[in-house]
């Protein structure tokens, strides 16, 4: 039986997005003769039926190495508490029926949501009030569970890695202190994971709460062994101990979220404090978010759409699509976004980065 299938993209972007997107439509078109609606801007696309376009085979020729989404996202939307101005100020009012008004009247048979856990939270309540959902983990920060990897990450790590390699040249030069400060509010991969590839000396993440003093002395003990400069890679949402994370911006009407930033100028003053040596911090930002998808994202984007097709087409509703060793599979929504996947600071990624001398302030 023919379908008529959504798609949108939520949360904050990362490459690999229109992989997914074309993955989708190609799967949709080619092997199962359906037609795939795309929704702009996330789930703000629900609310005005003008944001929802058929999206073909021309729509997604030449997607595959664009970074971002064609469709646009907003990591703000929320049908349920969508932000509206009123006498001046901003309330949220739950338009979660308008949205669900909308996906009948445009005779979607199911909605592919491809988001990071707030995005899939939503996708959930919607599922709830008996939309057909199937959800695909997005997102560079590597937390949602049930899945080993999202698409995203691995490009992402690339581009740290890429620019760690660059900022040894400059900090062996000049015999500084260089600290990278990376993405990941809550969750240290990817300051963990290029750290390690990029030869790091010190990997700050949010899950291990730093000793400036274990810093400094492993500083120290390299200068010793004549290596007189140091890399830090900081998580932007590490902390030390007895510490909290740093807000650049606090949560405001437009922004239920603070901003997290300053970790890198935070650590560098401290760094400067105890030891003679210059220290500088280079913001990485969303640099990481950008650029063309690695070999992995384009392949598990592609995987990932085609299969978030196939469980429409078998009914399995209130599920996303999950990676599992070297395997495409299927887990339930609940389950990976009740809480994140953080990094385990007793894990055999933490302990490779300990055996080989890295210092994670602890
Ligand atoms: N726990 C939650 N329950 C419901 N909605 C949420 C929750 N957390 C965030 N949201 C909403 O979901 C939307 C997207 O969330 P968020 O910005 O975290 O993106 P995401 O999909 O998780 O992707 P990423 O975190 O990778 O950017 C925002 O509108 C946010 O208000
Ligand atoms: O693009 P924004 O709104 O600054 O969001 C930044 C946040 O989004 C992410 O890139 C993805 O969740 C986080 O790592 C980061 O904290
Ligand atoms: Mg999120």
């Amino acid at each position: 039986m023919s379908k008529k299938i959504g798609i949108l993209t939520g949360g904050g972007d990362c490459p690999g997005l229109n992989a997914v997107i074309r993955g989708v439509v190609k799967s949709a078109v080619i092997r199962h003769g359906w037609e795939v609606i795309g929704i702009e801007d996330g789930f703000d696309g629900l609310l005005d039926i003008n944001k929802c376009r058929p999206l073909t085979l021309e729509s997604v020729r030449g997607i595959l190495p664009r970074g971002g989404t064609i469709l646009g996202s907003t990591n703000r939307g929320n049908p349920f508490l969508f932000p509206m101005e009123e006498n001046g100020r901003t309330v949220h009012v739950d338009f979660s029926d308008r949205a669900i008004e909308n996906i009948r009247s445009l005779g979607l048979d199911a909605l592919i949501t491809v988001g990071g856990e707030g995005s899939l939270k939503i996708a959930l309540e919607l599922w709830k009030r008996g939309v057909p959902v199937v959800g695909v983990p997005k997102t560079i920060d590597n937390d949602l569970r049930e899945t080993d990897f999202t698409f995203g990450f691995n490009t992402a790590l690339e581009t740290a890695t890429d620019a760690l390699d660059k900022l040894h040249t400059t900090a062996e030069s000049h015999h500084r202190v260089m600290i990278m400060e990376v993405m990941g509010r809550y969750a240290g991969w990817i300051a963990l994971e290029s750290g390690i590839a990029g030869g790091a000396d010190v990997i700050l993440i949010p899950e291990i709460p730093y000793d400036i003093e274990k810093i400094c002395q492993a500083i120290r003990r390299r200068c010793e062994r004549g290596s007189r400069f140091s890399i830090i890679v900081a998580g932007e949402g590490a902390f030390p101990i007895g510490g909290d994370r740093l807000v650049a911006k606090g949560p405001d009407e437009r922004n239920a979220i603070e901003r997290l930033g300053g970790i890198g100028q935070f650590v560098a003053h401290q760094v400067e404090k105890c030891l003679e040596m210059d220290a500088r911090v280079m913001v990485l930002g969303h640099l990481q978010r950008g650029g063309s998808p690695s070999t992995f994202d384009r392949a598990l984007g592609t995987r990932f759409g085609t299969k978030a097709v196939a469980m429409v087409a078998a009914g399995q509703f209130g599920q996303m699509t999950c990676l599992k060793g070297r395997t495409i599979g299927t887990a339930s929504i609940e389950s990976a976004t009740n809480a994140l996947n953080t990094v385990d600071p007793d894990g055999e990624i933490v302990k490779a980065a300990e055996d080989i001398g890295i210092t994670l302030g602890r």
